[in-house]
């Protein structure tokens, strides 16, 4: 444990120091029960260790031991640890909570007890005078703790580039600091979780990275779920049902403890219920109990959230019916993206007869990901402690971002209703960079909003800022005024965001693996930051004829940038795009139309946006936000199963005629599908012309359309089969001519 002392560059003096940590100092998570003698003693440098046998296996020593290295036999102060069961801490077996993962921590004058309700339990108080030991002493206090909800932490479950093994060392660290105790492997880009390679056991190199998690998130008592993505192409038979299991014995050779099946995002003959259902027993009985050391099994179901679900077609009740009692059932919400509160864990339990293992689809961020999704934790309900067997978040393929958070969802499924949204976001920011807190809370509250997208989630962004932009927008659209105090508090925003831009790409290795995962948006923070102050320009220049000409030249400019291509993340990166850009865009043009009006001139009032808007009466797509880079244009891919019904149709408009190079479209499906679909072309809205759909080339569905050299305005897909279509909406994607 790397001892995290909060080392401000000696402007403060030592006791200086001690009261601004004390005072900002919380436990994390919240304990349930937390008493102080407002007292504290010097942190003992030798101590006498007195631990139970339950103890002598297991990371808990090890870890006290890195903490607190001074042990010696004839010391006088003493440390007793042990489970409930240990003679060690017998004196005090009525203080341990009787919870699973409980335990008790006392800390006296010559003295330290950690007395746990089981192994997890001791080792949390561990990590719980962990955090007590970065104080310049410790303070006497007694802790009651205990966890709220059984299983706590993640699922890397998300599209896109899988987390690399740096990563997810570091995050199984973090996992055992903040007391979650679950990680599932899910990555649905690994071909070896999912299609095509589910069946074969990993190579090699792979392999020996999986055996080094295992054993990391043993050390930080992190259950380390595998699983396995089989639906798109099981076959319900005999063969792959042993191929399943082979594969899960290859895991469980390099120490896997823990399994899952991911039925989700599938279609055809993998998503049949009774079949899942009688596949699932058959692992349960035949490998997880006879194994007797391994965790119970996890499903995640094809109905795994309602607004997919048909009740009436009996999925969900039959899954709760025919499964065994102790396999899991995940459960998304009442939406793919959606905070779970009571409501949706009252729908969802009586089907599936047991408690819902919530997949918490958040700060994932697959299906937006030219965004980073940094704001707080906020909309679970503080009242479904009871209702849930588990909460793992699904993250960005960022890991270090999402950190952000997972913090506070550690800190919220620990002790729910001590939960405090705010408190815990600008806790988890302090805890991934100390000292440069302030410009990372800056840069994080504008980076909280997904923009426009196809599950039609959203998040506040900007609050800090926000009234000061709607009253300086509002006052300039409507009466051609500046509000002087929200144009300086805007003006101040915008020195703020720069600096902190700057301060976070100069903040050397603080936390190097972050910076190297947010630098592009840092570069882009700033360019907004830029942006802002020349619109501000604009407007307090805006009668003025020849002094307003370079501000909005420079406005442009910065536009232009915003909209480059980064090379560092070529999916695209938006910053600042739920409040502050839409606000400085209004200001460019109101201003500069104002200009024009004034000066007859006939300046360009348009600030940069996306050409191309996307109509659709396909529920799953009609939201789906369009992207423009350079000389193409696309509409952004959908993860999930498309349920296009017939005679749904999806077009794609230009702001003017654009002579096209080629477009491609990908469905994800078999070939003979495309012959349930139409593409046509129009200049007009009102003339359409067909255009031939076919192979790009084999092996891979992408349908190259011959539209080269044609002058379009609109572009239309309809399905023309007369029966719903179950297809992937993966890629859409237009070149123009240069
Ligand atoms: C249970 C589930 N499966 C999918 C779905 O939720 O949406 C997530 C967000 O796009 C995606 O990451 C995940 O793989």
């Amino acid at each position: 444990i790397m001892k995290k002392k909060l080392l401000l560059l000696g402007t403060f003096s030592l006791l200086a120091t001690a009261t601004i940590h004390a005072q900002e100092f919380r436990l994390q998570p919240t304990p349930q029960k937390y008493i102080s003698q407002d007292d504290s003693i010097s942190i003992p440098l030798q101590y006498q260790l007195l631990s139970g046998n339950s103890l002598s296996t297991g990371n808990t020593l090890p870890l006290l031991r890195s903490l607190m290295p001074g042990e010696a036999p004839k010391a006088g102060f003493r440390i007793y640890i042990g489970t409930q069961d240990d003679k060690t801490v017998k004196n005090y077996r009525k203080r341990i909570p009787q919870k699973p993962e409980g335990y008790f921590l006392k800390i006296d004058k010559d003295r330290i007890i950690i007395a746990g309700a089981d192994e997890r339990g001791t080792y949390y108080g561990v990590q719980t005078l962990a955090q007590l030991l970065t104080l310049d002493k410790l303070p006497l206090i007694e802790v009651s703790d205990y966890p709220d909800v059984p299983y706590r932490g993640v699922v890397e479950g998300f599209y896109g580039t899988p987390w690399s093994q740096e990563a997810r060392m570091r995050q199984l660290e973090f996992y055992g600091r903040n007391k979650m105790n679950v990680y599932l492997y899910g990555p649905k880009d690994d071909p070896y979780h999912s299609t095509p390679h589910w069946r074969k056991p990993y190579p090699a190199q792979e392999a020996e990275q999986i055996k080094q998690l295992v054993d990391k998130a043993r050390e930080n008592n992190v259950i380390f779920y595998w699983a396995i993505h089989p639906g798109q192409d099981i076959r319900w038979n005999e063969e792959d049902r042993s191929l399943l299991l082979q594969k899960f014995e290859s895991m469980y050779q390099l120490g896997v403890r823990g399994f899952a099946v991911f039925f989700d995002d599938i279609s055809g003959e993998g998503t049949q219920a009774s079949k899942q259902a009688e596949l699932l027993n058959y692992i349960d009985n035949h490998f997880v109990q006879p194994k007797k050391d391994v965790a119970p099994l996890v499903m995640c179901p094809t109905e795994y959230n309602k607004s997919w679900s048909n009740v009436k077609g009996g999925y969900l009740t039959t899954l709760g019916e025919q499964l065994n009692k102790d396999i899991q059932i995940m459960w998304t919400g009442n939406k793919v993206i959606a905070t779970i509160d009571k409501p949706t864990l009252e729908f969802i339990n009586p089907l599936i007869k047991r408690k819902a293992y919530i997949w918490w689809n958040f700060p994932v961020s697959d299906y937006v990901r030219d965004h980073l999704l940094l704001g707080p934790v906020y909309g679970n309900g503080l009242d479904v402690k009871d209702e849930m067997s588990a909460f793992v978040s699904n993250p960005m393929e960022h890991a270090e971002s999402s950190k952000i958070s997972l913090y506070s969802v550690a800190d919220y499924t620990w002790n729910m209703e001590k939960f405090d949204s705010n408190t815990s976001w600008k806790h988890a920011i302090k805890d991934l960079m100390p000292l440069h807190a302030e410009y990372l809370e800056t840069f994080a509250i504008h980076n909280s909003d997904l923009g426009k997208n196809g599950h039609g989630f959203r998040r506040e962004e900007s609050t800090n800022i926000q009234p000061a932009l709607s009253a300086l927008l509002k006052n300039y659209q409507e009466k051609g005024e500046i509000d002087e105090t929200a144009y300086r508090q805007v003006a101040e925003e915008c020195r703020k965001i720069i600096t902190s831009a700057d301060m976070l790409l100069a903040s050397g290795n603080e936390n190097r693996p972050l910076i190297n995962e947010i630098s592009p948006w840092l570069s882009q923070f700033k360019l907004v930051g830029e942006y802002g102050k020349a619109v501000l320009d604009m407007i307090r220049l805006q009668r003025q004829e020849k002094a307003f000409l370079p501000s909005h030249a420079h406005a442009q400019a910065l536009q232009t940038l915003m909209t480059d291509n980064d090379a560092r993340y070529p999916q695209g990166v938006k910053s600042g795009s739920g409040q502050l850009m839409p606000t400085f865009d209004a200001l460019f043009e109101a201003s500069t139309q104002q200009y024009n009006r004034q000066f007859h001139t006939a300046l360009n009032a348009r600030a940069i946006y996306s050409p191309y808007t996307l109509e659709s009466n396909v529920a799953q797509l009609a939201m789906l936000p369009t992207q423009q880079k350079g000389k193409e244009g696309s509409v952004a891919p959908s993860n999930e199963v498309i349920n296009w019904q017939a005679d749904g149709s999806l077009t794609l408009s230009m702001d003017r005629p654009r002579v096209l190079a080629s477009l491609r479209i990908d469905l994800g499906a078999p070939e003979e599908t495309y012959a349930h679909f139409r593409l046509e072309t129009s200049l007009d809205g009102k003339e359409w012309q067909h255009a031939d759909l076919q192979t790009a080339w084999k092996g891979h569905t992408l349908q190259k359309v011959k539209v080269e050299g044609r002058k379009v305005l609109k572009i239309r897909l309809t399905n023309i089969s007369g029966n719903e279509q179950k297809v992937y909406f993966k890629t859409f994607k237009l070149t123009e001519k240069e």
